[in-house]
């Protein structure tokens, strides 16, 4: 069985990869740097080391990778030769895979699923979207008729790496992969430790705005701390209260939307602050905290949420606001994203800044909040 992976980096060498490996795939990764992927050509293998006490390590083999800056063609057919074809490169890089990924699936006769494993709501609904953009008309139908792009949640936290070994990757034990099962086109893809799920958008929610915002609040929080890691600035009792207090806004929200099971949701929330702990791993604040833009976008773990508790729970949710406001705090001078969000915050002033990433609309009361904790950190700090 053969797959195709776009993106090389932590999760899809630390997670996608090593799951297709064990599943019996050969894996051909995509990238654009070429030092991982000449690395991949050269050793034909590389580690997955867990991040635990016992230090266990699995050798991904039967891995090769085509740079497609230089080698759009080898692209190309890799996809029409695939089984599968996954991709775990970046919400902002899905529209620029999507010209290949068009010229693959054209090639093809037979059925095939594209999965994309980002951390965004319809991750693999964007890149269909984008792919049927560089796909002619006239031949939309049919390449429809042949591929799936169900969406996914993934959850592995891959820290970023600076082992001696470069293509080494140190993952935390702890993984899901849920992939909507309704949209597949064809066979379901032979992937032993995904779990199939009818309806994706439950999964995601629970995962973007339960992991992914409580990380997004230890790293703006703990930024503003001075802490330079995860772990660290979970070491500040007033960081770990608010991270409890945010999750639990965002907690009353899904269980008033889902029908979750209010003890079982607190229990999720409990182990994710434990895996957030993880003593083994060193997680970067700029990391969790990178591209604050697209963190700030109304669909993302921010602000998302808030305006979800707003219009279910009929309140304010005050400390993802304050998240919120965190974030619009986040002047990481190397993190392109956070140096146009101050440049906005300076030239215009923070509400301009509110109304141009987050789309919020202005006369709500959330927005209001923003406002008044993005002023009460600067005053007092978190
Ligand atoms: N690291 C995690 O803990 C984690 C967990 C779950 C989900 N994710 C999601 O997975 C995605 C990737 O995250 P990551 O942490 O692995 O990032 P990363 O930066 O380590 O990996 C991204 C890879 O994509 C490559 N890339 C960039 N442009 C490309 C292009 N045009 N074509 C092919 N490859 C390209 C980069 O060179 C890099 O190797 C993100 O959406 C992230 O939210 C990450
Ligand atoms: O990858 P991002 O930038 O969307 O979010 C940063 C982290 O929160 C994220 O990578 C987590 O480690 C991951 O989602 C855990 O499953």
């Amino acid at each position: 069985m053969k797959a195709v992976h776009f993106g090389a980096g932590n999760i899809g060498r630390g997670f996608i990869g090593s799951l297709l490996y064990q599943s019996g795939f050969e894996t051909c990764f995509v990238d654009v740097n070429s030092e991982v992927v000449d690395l991949i050509n050269e050793k034909g293998e590389y580690r997955v080391v867990l991040a635990e006490e016992s230090h266990e390590e699995l050798t991904v083999k039967q891995v090769r990778a085509i740079n497609s800056a230089n080698d759009p063609d080898a692209v190309i057919e890799a996809i029409a030769e695939a089984d599968i074809v996954t991709a775990a490169v970046g919400p902002t890089i899905l529209p620029h895979i999507a010209g290949l990924v068009a010229e693959g699936l054209r090639k093809r006769t037979k059925p095939v699923n594209v999965i994309a494993c980002e951390n965004m709501v319809g991750g693999s609904t964007l890149l269909k979207e984008k792919v049927l953009e560089k796909t002619p008309a006239n031949e939309q139908e049919e390449v429809l008729s042949r591929t799936g792009f169900p969406d996914a949640a993934v959850d592995r936290i891959v820290p970023n790496q600076s082992n001696e070994d470069k293509l080494m990757v140190v993952v935390e034990p702890f993984y899901e992969w849920a992939v909507e099962e309704t949209k597949i086109v064809g066979e379901k893809p032979a992937v032993d430790g995904i779990t199939w799920v009818p309806d994706l958008k439950p999964y995601i929610e629970r995962k973007l705005f339960t992991v992914n915002t409580g990380h997004a609040v230890a790293a703006y929080f703990g930024w503003q701390a001075g802490a330079k890691t995860i772990d660290e600035a979970l070491q500040n009792e007033s960081i770990k209260q608010s991270l409890e207090a945010t999750l639990k806004e965002t907690g009353r929200f899904l269980v008033e939307k889902y029908g979750f099971d209010a003890d079982e949701h607190n229990l999720y929330i409990g182990k994710i602050i434990g895996r957030f702990a993880n003593p083994h791993i060193t997680d970067d604040i700029t990391r969790v905290g990178r591209a604050p833009i697209r963190k700030l976008g109304g669909n993302d773990r921010l602000v998302s949420p808030a305006a979800q508790y707003e219009k279910l729970i009929g309140e304010t949710p005050v400390y993802l606001a304050k998240s919120i406001a965190a974030a619009l705090l986040y002047d990481y001078a190397q993190d392109p994203e956070a140096v146009e969000v101050q440049g906005e915050i300076s030239q215009n002033g923070v509400e301009a800044a509110i109304k141009k990433f987050t789309q919020l609309d202005e006369s709500s009361p959330l927005f209001a909040e923003i406002v008044s904790q993005y002023k009460a950190i600067q005053e007092s700090g978190i």
